[in-house]
């Protein structure tokens, strides 16, 4: 194939390619086969290889993982990432609803999301290129993971429009993925990740990113951080406009018009949670409105206007021939 047909071939995969990731990897609703997928991901690797000055930073095969890093490279937050007040019981949901109420001057409304239990991350995208990800750290510092974050499939490496966007949510690893990757390291004699959590985030902290793209992960995005040329007003229109650029939200996401109907969501996910693919570790409560948000401010480390309700933690039993490891 001369050069010119290779150009125009290597381009079209990549269109082809993300389309079809997107629709597997986020939407959840495949378009073609696997085995087509990877054909065509197996004919981008092989023209990628001959014509090597062809290839382009948001290819598809970045997916597979370059080369290992000596170490990783630090990143200041600009907005710091927060932690999140805990909520125990019902009557600390209602004192929270007093105080987000008296501090706001009138009631307000919620939007509630799943606490998904994975390592939170920040996605920097610029004119709508995925450019940096970076571990939450310590709130203000983390660390440069942007070729593992590569690795996943469902994080864009273009978005939908040419926007300038942060954005953070949580990387995790589905509990089957856990599950066969715990059976992997038991029957190779290697110390087994005690929870779904340890083994996303010992996933996304391998220097080499081939063992990233071997790990099944995911993500939830689940917070505007940074946004210019575009006015949202609400927590819930925010993750709409989100998942519009092609960003992964979580669609059990509820907003919810008073405390009570906060309390019913929490009830009725404490008992769904065992039948989720992911783990979750309780429920997060955002006050909806942006300015009422705004009012609130934050305390030293977390937001006044968001709180997290915590479950009891759920077991996940790993069993290699019958043997009950937990
Ligand atoms: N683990 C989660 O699923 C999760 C964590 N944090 C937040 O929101 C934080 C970030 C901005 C204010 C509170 N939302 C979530 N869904």
């Amino acid at each position: 194939m001369d050069r010119i047909a290779a150009e125009n071939r290597m381009a079209e995969l990549r269109e082809k390619l993300e389309e079809y990731g997107y629709h597997y990897y986020v939407l959840d609703k495949p378009i073609v086969s696997d085995a087509e997928f990877d054909k065509l991901m197996q004919e981008l690797v092989k023209l990628e290889s001959d014509f090597p000055e062809l290839i382009t930073e948001d290819s598809p095969t970045v997916r597979i993982g370059g080369n290992p890093l000596p170490h990783f490279e630090k990143v200041q937050h600009e907005i710091p990432m927060l932690s999140l007040g805990n909520a125990f019981n019902e009557q600390d949901l209602r004192d929270f609803d007093r105080r987000v109420s008296e501090g706001v001057g009138q009631p307000v409304t919620y939007a509630c999301e799943l606490k998904i239990d994975g390592l939170a991350v920040s996605l920097k995208y610029e004119n709508g290129r995925f450019i940096l990800g970076a571990t939450r750290g310590d709130g203000t510092t983390g660390e440069n993971i942007t070729n593992n974050l590569k690795t996943v499939r469902s994080i864009p490496m273009k978005l939908k429009e040419a926007v300038d966007i942060e954005v953070r949510g949580e990387a995790f690893m589905p509990k089957q993925s856990f599950e066969k990757l715990n059976v992997a390291k038991l029957e190779a004699g290697e110390e087994p990740f005690a929870n779904p959590r340890n083994a996303a985030a010992g996933s996304l902290r391998q220097l080499d990113p081939k063992i990233a793209a071997k790990r099944n992960l995911d993500i939830f995005l689940y917070s505007l951080a940074q946004l210019k040329d575009k006015e949202v007003f609400s927590h819930t229109e925010a993750l709409q406009y989100m998942s519009e650029l092609g960003l992964k939200t979580n669609k059990e996401a509820k907003h919810c018009k008073n405390i009570d109907e906060v309390i019913e969501y929490v009830d009725s996910w404490l008992e769904k949670r065992p039948h989720l693919a992911y783990e979750i570790d309780g429920i997060v409560i955002k006050v909806d409105s942006l300015d009422a948000q705004k009012k609130l401010g934050f305390t030293a480390k977390s937001p006044r206007w968001a709180i997290a309700y915590k479950f009891p933690a759920e077991e996940v039993v790993t069993t290699l021939e019958g043997i009950e490891l937990s």
